[in-house]
């Protein structure tokens, strides 16, 4: 199984908290090429997630990321079989500028705007809550072979409010 990590830089975009934005990329090649996510990946061998979603995040938007808060873990089932485990972050501490690299174009984007149909089909049911501050634990059951991005999502279970 696969141990991965998203994380999700948050600022505020203008006067209201309706303003809050979400850094996003825009895939440029992996898992999940051409919709859009939060930076992450893989986690290494003798890496923890958060480390891995820090490194990530650098990697591929060159944002140094900090006090990650700890906002989810999702199971990805493929065929009946764990596939992915991801630990996902949120965070409003950051130092520097996102910029292009060969895997991703950033993009702050205002929480309301977050482009939900170019986007993994499960992130509408946890991405939201997480982008307003809950914590979930979610299993997501897909089918159809790999790759996981091309397999069909069939059904979900979900909790909100777990601790980690
Ligand atoms: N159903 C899903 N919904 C979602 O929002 N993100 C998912 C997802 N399934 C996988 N991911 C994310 C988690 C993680 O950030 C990434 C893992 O995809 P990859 O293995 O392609 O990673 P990368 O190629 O970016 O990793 P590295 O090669 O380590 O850079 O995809």
């Amino acid at each position: 199984m696969i141990e991965a990590t998203l994380c999700f830089p948050l600022r505020d975009g203008g006067d209201a908290a309706a303003d809050r934005e979400v850094l996003l990329i825009e895939k440029r090649r992996g898992l999940g090429e051409g919709w859009y996510n939060g930076p992450g990946g893989k986690c290494e061998s003798g890496e923890t997630p958060r480390e891995c979603a820090i490194r990530e995040t650098e990697e591929e938007v060159g944002l140094e990321v900090s006090d990650l808060e700890k906002a989810g873990e999702l199971r990805f089932l493929l065929d009946g079989e764990a596939h992915t485990f991801c630990h996902v972050y949120r965070t409003r501490s950051f130092a520097g500028e996102p910029s292009v690299s060969e895997e991703a174009y950033p993009e702050w984007i205002p929480v309301d705007d977050v482009p939900y149909d170019r986007m993994w089909d499960d992130d509408l049911l946890w991405l939201p809550g997480v982008l307003e501050g809950k914590t979930v634990a979610g299993e997501f059951r897909f089918e159809g072979g790999e790759p996981l991005d091309e397999a069909a999502f069939v059904d979900h279970d979900l909790e909100w409010d777990v601790s980690f």
